[in-house]
């Protein structure tokens, strides 16, 4: 048996809230990157005893199309998933219920979910911090929990998730990293863009197509020489402000028809709200 950490975390803050879930289950775990795109993901074949926690970002409330794609190739031959989504205090509308059935379709055996927040990657106001240490206390709680469950055998036939189909549509956003004067064309955003939009040479010629947002080549950039369109990045949180700037708490899954699974020994650290929806993302 082995445990897998299967992310696409362009900025980090999905992957801090999977390495919880990850250390508690107390055993190392071997990572597959969603994000590179070198791996052939085809060659990718798991069995029924592994344990993969397979976290991705809400973006726009979906899966980002280019990691769905990339989790659509792995044969998971029945392998348990623990599902994380991870959001920036806005909402994660139907993101759980596609990861469900992109998993679901490609041999998966879903076990628990979380949605937990992060702070957002575009516009760091909201969530700012997050996780905390409180979050990621929960989260390890959570996570030991759902490993005594797996051990035990209590694996639901169905996990009833939140979300509809036909799922929120998305577009992606007009927001597009460019690259100043003091770039020195080192390359690395190129190498680590999960979409290729960034010529290895020159990445000022950044394809806008293809760029997804995902704030990656702003955040490794040695030389800060990438950035956002800092008036658009803030008319863009004034408009999200009613619904993402009251803290979210964590939500839980891992019953069969139960929508939220509160912990008995569990307090939440942050307020219950109903989910939010704004008309940008
Ligand atoms: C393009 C894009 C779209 C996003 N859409 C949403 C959203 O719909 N709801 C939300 O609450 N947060 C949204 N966020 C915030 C991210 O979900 C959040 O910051 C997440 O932690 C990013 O993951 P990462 O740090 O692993 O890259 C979005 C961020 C980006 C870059």
């Amino acid at each position: 048996m082995s445990i897998y950490k299967i992310i696409f975390s362009p900025t980090g803050g999905t992957d801090k809230v999977a390495n919880s879930f990850v250390q508690a289950f107390g055993q190392e775990a071997k990572t597959i990157d969603l994000t590179d795109f070198a791996t052939d993901f085809h060659q990718i074949s798991l069995t029924q005893e592994d344990i993969c926690m397979v976290a991705v970002p809400s973006f726009g409330g979906r899966v980002p199309a280019i990691a769905a794609e990339r989790l659509e190739k792995i044969r998971a031959n029945g392998a348990k998933a623990i599902l994380i989504v991870v959001y920036g205090n806005r909402a994660y509308d139907d993101t759980l219920l596609e990861l469900k059935t992109i998993l679901r379709n490609s041999g998966f055996c879903c076990v628990a979910a979380v949605a937990a927040v992060a702070e957002h990657s575009i516009m760091h106001r909201y969530a700012q911090g997050r996780p905390d240490h409180k979050d990621l206390e929960e989260l390890s709680q959570f996570a030991k929990q759902i490993r005594q469950r797996i051990e035990e055998g209590r694996i639901p036939d169905d996990l009833v998730l939140p979300g509809s189909s036909p799922y929120r549509e998305y577009h992606g956003v007009p927001i597009k990293p460019v690259t100043k004067k003091n770039c020195t064309n080192c390359g690395l955003c190129a190498k680590k863009c999960p979409v290729q939009a960034i010529p290895l040479t020159n990445p000022s010629k950044t394809d806008h197509k293809k760029c997804i947002s995902c704030m990656r080549c702003i955040g490794i950039c040695l030389t800060h020489s990438r950035s956002i369109n800092k008036i658009l990045a803030a008319i863009a949180a004034n408009k999200m402000k009613k619904v993402a700037v009251n803290p979210r708490k964590t939500n839980y899954f891992s019953e069969h028809n139960c929508r939220f699974v509160f912990l008995h020994s569990w307090k939440p650290s942050h307020p219950m709200q109903p989910l939010g929806s704004a008309k940008i993302f």
